[in-house]
């Protein structure tokens, strides 16, 4: 095979480009290479479910982006980068998210039935292998593993019976009929390894050599002629070349998608000309509607040694480690986050407007342990922010990073209910079963009691979920950046296909949402041009 010549390049191994790059290796004779500008995923660390926390503490694998300043501080805005892409350094919880967020993405398309609720709700019962649920909600023969805690640490077991005595039902399954309730959590964990999109989709196509994967490229840019993209322009450890295709597909996540897109000339005009880049297409909504779901995380220390923290850090690592290696079960074993709660705290019979999870370790931002003594932290999270940011360029030169605005908190809403879940929270960590084994609250911490005092908390904490979306949206009005095939407008041969597409954000995390996504867009992409 002539390896600088395809029919199909797609740019990213992440969630979405593993499961396009799947299907179309299933369902067609294209050529297919797909472009990454990380490392092969060989790291142990990213196959062993805890490793995660590892991987981030040691900030490996990741583009190292921050934030503009947010509120006055700057924001860590870490994406992955290796093959996996975010599905190799993520936290593994499945959710798939609530039906009005999809009845927004069918809308957007412009009421496409392909974008239906129902056809995207199949989708997830097509991807999934459930090791646990078998029913009208889940699947068991896809590819990609999904499964329960095997076992719940004592602390987290306090957390379920808390949230019960505050008034929230136990929910077996978050992603069934409801998301209501205080719940075991759904991971991508198979055979006590992180089950990410490639090695659900893609290894065994990379392995067959149906599939090129080309590493440590990083795309400069998409080459044209005119409006009709033919290929990419690549940076492979400092060397530049050029790889033609006949389809070019964009799935390297909400950051560097509007990214690349830019630097080829596809964006708003007056952006681009600041940095001297040609004008190719003007397309004003390249890199606006940046959002997220902000952490605001609550902690406290509990009495005794309970929950992960000794497990998370110094020989506690290793004591986990020789465990998993030996026996495969333990601390390791699993994602270190086991229950979870959704709830509206102004109607706690109302569709969720806040997602915690019980994180039994003590965290300053999200997900990596801090200090030796054992507490727990619950990572509040403003399921549907009404706050919308932009991702611009920084230089004319396409390696420089990003300015990356996720506008955290910038809307009343979004603060209106981080108040409303720190003070519900509280409420929750009074109940009988929390009470008896909570010690002292570290955050926000009891100096912090007005609205105005926690809403200033709210603002200086509230950091990425990890769930960037919306720079490349789909829609039919003129800021919308793609169409209903995930067609860039105003462009041919050119797709941007991943998380950035979404008209709005999922309540809930975002990479079971991606990949179901990414598989609607394959097979309208495989039906209009392999038939
Ligand atoms: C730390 C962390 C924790 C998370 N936790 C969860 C969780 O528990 N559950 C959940 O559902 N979601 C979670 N997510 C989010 C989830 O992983 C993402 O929503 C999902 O991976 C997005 O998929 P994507 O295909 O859009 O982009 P990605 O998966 O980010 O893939 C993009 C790929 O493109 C590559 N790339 C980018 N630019 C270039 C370039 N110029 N050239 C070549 N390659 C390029 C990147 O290196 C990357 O591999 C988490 C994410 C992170 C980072």
């Amino acid at each position: 095979m002539n390896q600088e010549n395809y029919d199909v390049i797609i740019i990213g191994s992440g969630a979405a480009g593993c499961v396009i790059a799947g299907y179309l290796a299933e369902n067609t004779q294209a050529r297919i290479a797909v472009l990454e500008a990380g490392v092969k995923d060989k790291d142990p660390l990213i196959h062993i479910p805890a490793g995660y926390g590892q991987i981030l503490a040691k900030d490996h694998h990741v583009w190292p982006y921050d934030t503009v300043p947010q509120h006055g501080s700057v924001r860590r805005f870490r994406m992955g980068k290796v093959v996996g892409g975010g599905t190799s350094i993520n936290a593994m919880c499945y959710v798939r998210g609530q039906k009005r967020d999809f009845e927004t993405w069918y809308e957007a398309s412009g009421n496409d039935p392909d974008w239906s609720f129902d056809n995207l709700w199949k989708t997830f019962i097509e991807q999934e292998k459930n090791d646990t649920f078998h029913n009208k909600h889940h699947g068991i023969k896809g590819h990609l593993a999904v499964q329960l805690p095997h076992g719940i640490n004592e602390l987290n077991q306090y957390c379920l019976k808390g949230f019960q005595e505050y008034g929230l039902p136990y929910n077996p399954d978050y992603n069934g009929d409801s998301q209501v309730g205080v719940s075991p959590v759904q991971s991508n964990v198979g055979g006590q390894k992180r089950c990410s999109a490639y090695v659900a989709h893609l290894q065994r196509h990379i392995e067959s050599g149906r599939v090129t994967l080309l590493t440590e490229h990083t795309v400069r840019k998409v080459l044209f002629s005119g409006t009709t993209a033919t290929g990419v322009e690549v940076d492979v450890n400092g060397t530049i070349k050029n790889i033609s295709a006949k389809q070019v597909i964009l799935s390297a996540g909400a950051v560097q998608s509007p990214v690349i897109l830019k630097h080829s000339g596809i964006g708003p005009a007056a952006e681009l000309k600041q940095f001297g880049i040609t004008v190719t297409v003007d397309l004003p909504g390249v890199g606006e509607n940046l959002h997220d779901h902000p952490i605001i995380p609550v902690s406290a220390y509990v009495k005794g040694v309970l929950g992960y923290q000794t497990a998370a850090l110094g020989f506690g690592t290793i004591k986990a480690g020789m465990r998993y290696y030996i026996t495969k079960d333990g601390p390791a074993s699993g994602n270190g986050i086991e229950t979870v709660s959704y709830w509206n705290p102004l109607d706690l019979t109302a569709e969720p407007t806040v997602q915690c999870y019980h994180e039994p370790i003590i965290s300053t931002n999200g997900l990596t342990p801090t200090g030796s003594r054992s507490g727990i932290t619950f990572a509040l999270v403003v399921l549907q922010p009404k706050s919308r940011g932009s991702v611009k360029l920084s230089s004319h030169d396409p390696l420089a990073m990003p300015l990356i605005d996720p506008n955290f908190i910038g809307e009343q809403y979004d603060l209106d209910v981080g108040i409303q879940a720190v003070k519900s929270m509280r409420e929750v960590m009074k109940q009988e079963s929390l009470a008896q084994v909570i010690e002292e609250e570290v955050m926000p911490g009891k100096q912090v009691t007005t609205d105005e005092e926690i809403g200033e908390f709210v603002k200086q904490v509230a950091t990425t979920m990890w769930h960037p979306v919306g720079t490349c949206r789909m829609g039919t009005d003129e800021m919308a950046v793609v169409d209903a095939n995930l067609q860039v407008r105003g462009t041919d041969n050119l797709y941007v296909i991943d998380a950035s597409i979404m008209p709005t954000i999922t309540s809930g995390n975002t990479n079971a949402p991606t990949q179901a996504l990414a598989l609607v867009a394959a097979k309208r992409f495989v039906k209009r041009f392999y038939a």
